[in-house]
């Protein structure tokens, strides 16, 4: 039997999936307001990641599906680490599965933009291109993704942060531009 996706829970249904949790305490500097992070529980889960074993090297393809789940760091959504990836030029394709939220999609030159994740949607995310998902819901955002294993993760690109980030302020889901330096 070939794996499958439960389309209700976003879960493969496979054995020998590979699962990475990322929580709080792994998120430093991530969230813009420090001091809602610190008062988070380090230990709280943000999101897991989901693999199907894949072999590696050139050609081969890792399929994963992440399960972010629904919450605020002080009035900032939560979302997952981001990054370039390590090959430049290595695309990656998104499909969601359940919830809703925002794929967040960077260029090289510092250009953000936003597009809108929900069940079925389809995103492919060009080389050169920092991603990130935000859930703006208030359920679990899940979707599959499928990228290069050759690709791998640049994050030290991004110490700085990603140039929009989002936020519930007033009861609304805004987009901010964010100041560095
Ligand atoms: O590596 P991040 O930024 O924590 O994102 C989570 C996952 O998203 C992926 O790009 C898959 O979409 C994986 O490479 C990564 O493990
Ligand atoms: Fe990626």
């Amino acid at each position: 039997m070939p794996p499958g996706v439960a389309f209700a829970s976003g879960h493969f249904t496979a054995e020998n999936i590979i699962t990475k949790t990322t929580r709080s305490g792994d998120l430093v500097g991530v969230f813009h307001d420090e001091a809602a992070w610190r008062a988070l529980p380090a230990g709280t889960t943000i999101y897991q990641v989901e693999m199907l074993p894949s072999p590696d090297g050139e050609g081969e393809l890792f399929v994963g599906t992440t399960h972010l789940n629904p919450g605020r760091v002080g009035d900032e959504f939560y979302m997952t680490r981001g990054h370039f990836h390590q090959r430049r030029e290595q695309g990656e394709v998104y499909f969601g599965l359940r919830g809703s939220g925002l794929l967040l999609l960077q260029s090289e030159q510092g250009e953000a933009r936003f597009e809108q994740v929900s069940q079925g949607s389809v995103h492919i995310i060009p080389g050169n291109t920092a991603h990130r998902l935000i859930n703006t819901g208030s359920e679990v955002l899940s979707a599959l993704a499928v990228w290069p294993t050759i690709a791998g993760h640049d994050y030290a690109s991004l110490a700085q942060g990603f140039a929009l980030r989002v936020f519930l302020w007033e009861g609304e889901i805004q987009a901010r531009g964010v100041q560095y330096g």
